[in-house]
C-alpha cells in the first residue's frame, strides 16, 4: 500500500513535502535517490541522540541538499497572507482551475454564491490536477494547513494551492504563467458573478468594510430621460474612457475618470449613475461618507474598491461640511488636538475633511488598480469647494436639468410606446413654462390610478401635474 501511495506521489511531484516525509522526487537518478535515503537514515539514527544545535544544522544540511538535485520548483499559493488578508490570486487560481482542469480531479466541489450566475466547480482538498502551458507540464494539488501566523486562539486552516513544476520553467511560470492565470481568473470570476453594489458599513469595531448585494438596477441609456446632446456626449466620454487603457499609459495618467452630476431632486442623477454602470458593466460602490469615522478610514476605504467599478458619493454638499479651510495652521492643530469637537472640515483625527478626502480621491487616483469612475452627486453645485470638482478630479461636469420635451418624449416612448400624440403640442408649450423634475413627470404618467390606463388617459394626467406646477409657480 505504501510503494502504491509513493509511486503516485512520484507521479505528481505536487504532493512532495522533502523534510516531513522523505518523499523523495522522482525526477532523481537511482544513485542520488539511493544517497538520500542513506543520509536520511543516518539522520534517523542520530536524531534522538545529539543536541538541538546539531540537529538543527543536520536539518538545514540535510534540506539544502534534497533542495539543490530536486528538479522542481514549488509554488504555493494561501487563501490568506500573514494578518489574514485574503490573498486575490487564491480566488483567481481558484476560478482558473475550475474553468481549466477541474475536470481532471476525483473529487470536485460544486459552489455558488449569492453573486453567482452559475454553479462552478472547483477541485477539492487533497486533489491534484495538471495543467500545461506553453509545453510546460504544472501539477496542482489543493490542501490546508494552519500557517505559523495564525494564532493558538484562531483555530482556523489556511487553504492553499501547492504549483510544482521543473526549475526549468521558473522564468516562464513567474512571468508568465501567473499572470495569465491572473487575467484568466478575472475574466472567468467576471463572467460568472453579477455585478455588485457595494456599501459602506462599520464592520463591528475592527474597522470598516464593503459589504455587497447583486447589483440589478435596470436604467440604461435607453430608459434615462435626458437632453440628447447631453446623453450623446455622457455615451462618448464614458466609451473613449473604456477604450482609453493605452491612452493614459502614453499621457502618464491614472486610467480612472471623475464625473460630477448636479442638478434638482429628482432630475435622474442616480438613475444616470445606474445607467453608466450597466453600460460600462461595472460594479458599484456607494461611499457613504457620514459612516466614516476619519481620513485614515477613508483612505483605506478607497483603497479597499477593486478596478473596473463606479464609486458614488452622493449629495456630498450634504455628507460633511466640506467648505472650511483645507489647510490647518499648525497652531490650530494643536488646539484641535486639545479639543475634540472642532469644527468639520478641518484636518482632525476624528472627522473626515476636505483635504482628507481630497488626499483619498489623488491616492486613489495614483495608487490603487486602475479603470475607476469616480461619481459626485449634488443638489447646489454652488456649495461646493472649487478644489473638490475642479478638472482633473472632476473631468465631466454633468447637468442634469428639469424636464425637457426632448426628455419626455423619452418618457413617452419607453413608458407608452409612442412617437406622437395630439397632447404632444400642449406638453411642449408646458415645458416652457414650468419646471417640473424627470421624477414628476415619471409619476404623472404612472401614478397608482392610471396603472392600466390608456395612453390618452396617461398623457392628460400629465397635462393636468404640468398645469398645477404652472399655477403653483405663478403663486409663488
Ligand atoms: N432622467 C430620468 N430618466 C428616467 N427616469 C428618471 C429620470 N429622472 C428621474 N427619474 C425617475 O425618478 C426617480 C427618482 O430619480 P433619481 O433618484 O434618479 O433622481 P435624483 O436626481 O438622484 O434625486 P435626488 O437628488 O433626490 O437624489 C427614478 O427612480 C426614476 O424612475
Amino acid at each position: 500500500m505504501k510503494t502504491g501511495k509513493k509511486n503516485r506521489l512520484q507521479k505528481n511531484p505536487s504532493r512532495l513535502n522533502i523534510m516531513d516525509s522523505l518523499l523523495i522526487p522522482a525526477g532523481l537518478s537511482s544513485a542520488l535517490r539511493k544517497n538520500l535515503k542513506i543520509l536520511y537514515f543516518v539522520w534517523a539514527m542520530l536524531r534522538s541522540s545529539i543536541s538541538v544545535e546539531l540537529k538543527n544544522m543536520f536539518t538545514a544540511l540535510l534540506r539544502r541538499t534534497i533542495m539543490f538535485f530536486n528538479p522542481y520548483h514549488v509554488i504555493e499559493i494561501h487563501e490568506r497572507s500573514e494578518h489574514m488578508v485574503r490573498n486575490k490570486l487564491y480566488s483567481l487560481a481558484k476560478a482558473y482551475l475550475s474553468n481549466t482542469c477541474s475536470h481532471g480531479a476525483h473529487k470536485q466541489h460544486a459552489e455558488m454564491t449569492s453573486l453567482s450566475v452559475l454553479p462552478f466547480l472547483t477541485i477539492a482538498e487533497e486533489e491534484e490536477v495538471v495543467d500545461t502551458f506553453q509545453g510546460a507540464k504544472l501539477w496542482w494539488y489543493a490542501s490546508s494547513c494552519k500557517p505559523k501566523y495564525i494564532t493558538k486562539k484562531c483555530n482556523g486552516e489556511v487553504r492553499f494551492y501547492r504549483l510544482t513544476f521543473l526549475k526549468k520553467y521558473r522564468k516562464l511560470v513567474e512571468q508568465e504563467y501567473l499572470t495569465h492565470i491572473f487575467h484568466e481568473g478575472r475574466e472567468i470570476l467576471a463572467r460568472n458573478q453579477q455585478r455588485r453594489l457595494f456599501t459602506n458599513i462599520h464592520s463591528g469595531g475592527s474597522g470598516y468594510s464593503w459589504t455587497c448585494v447583486a447589483f440589478e438596477h435596470p436604467a440604461t441609456f435607453d430608459t434615462l430621460a435626458l437632453d440628447p446632446a447631453t446623453k450623446r456626449d455622457v455615451i462618448e466620454d464614458l466609451m473613449s474612457f473604456r477604450e482609453g487603457k493605452e491612452y493614459y499609459k502614453k499621457i502618464g495618467k491614472a486610467w480612472k475618470r471623475g464625473y460630477l452630476l448636479y442638478g434638482p431632486p429628482g432630475s435622474g442623477k442616480s438613475t444616470m449613475i445606474a445607467a453608466i454602470a450597466n453600460f460600462l458593466e461595472y460594479d458599484v460602490y456607494d461611499l457613504e461618507l457620514t459612516a466614516i469615522k476619519n481620513n485614515m478610514e477613508l483612505k483605506k476605504i478607497f483603497l479597499e474598491t477593486s478596478s473596473k467599478s463606479v464609486i458614488v458619493i452622493e449629495d456630498i454638499d450634504c455628507s460633511l461640511n466640506l467648505t472650511g479651510k483645507r489647510v490647518i495652521k499648525k497652531k490650530d492643530k494643536d488646539e484641535a488636538k486639545a479639543a475634540p469637537a472642532v469644527t468639520e472640515g478641518y484636518d482632525n483625527v476624528n472627522t473626515v475633511t476636505l483635504s482628507g478626502l481630497l488626499n483619498s480621491i489623488d491616492g486613489l487616483w495614483s495608487a490603487c488598480e486602475d479603470e475607476k469612475i469616480i461619481i459626485f452627486t449634488t443638489n447646489h453645485v454652488d456649495k461646493l469647494d472649487p478644489a473638490l470638482i475642479r478638472r482633473g478630479r472632476m473631468d465631466l461636469h454633468i447637468e442634469m436639468s428639469y424636464c425637457t420635451f426632448e426628455a419626455f418624449k423619452v418618457f413617452a416612448r419607453n413608458y407608452l410606446g409612442i412617437e406622437t400624440h395630439d397632447l404632444f403640442s400642449t406638453i411642449e408649450k408646458l415645458f416652457l413654462e414650468v419646471n417640473v423634475s424627470p421624477a414628476d413627470v415619471a409619476g404623472g404618467l404612472m401614478s397608482r390610478s392610471l396603472r392600466n390606463a390608456d395612453v390618452d388617459a396617461c398623457l392628460a394626467n400629465l397635462v393636468e401635474v404640468l398645469n398645477l406646477a404652472k399655477e403653483e409657480m405663478s403663486k409663488r
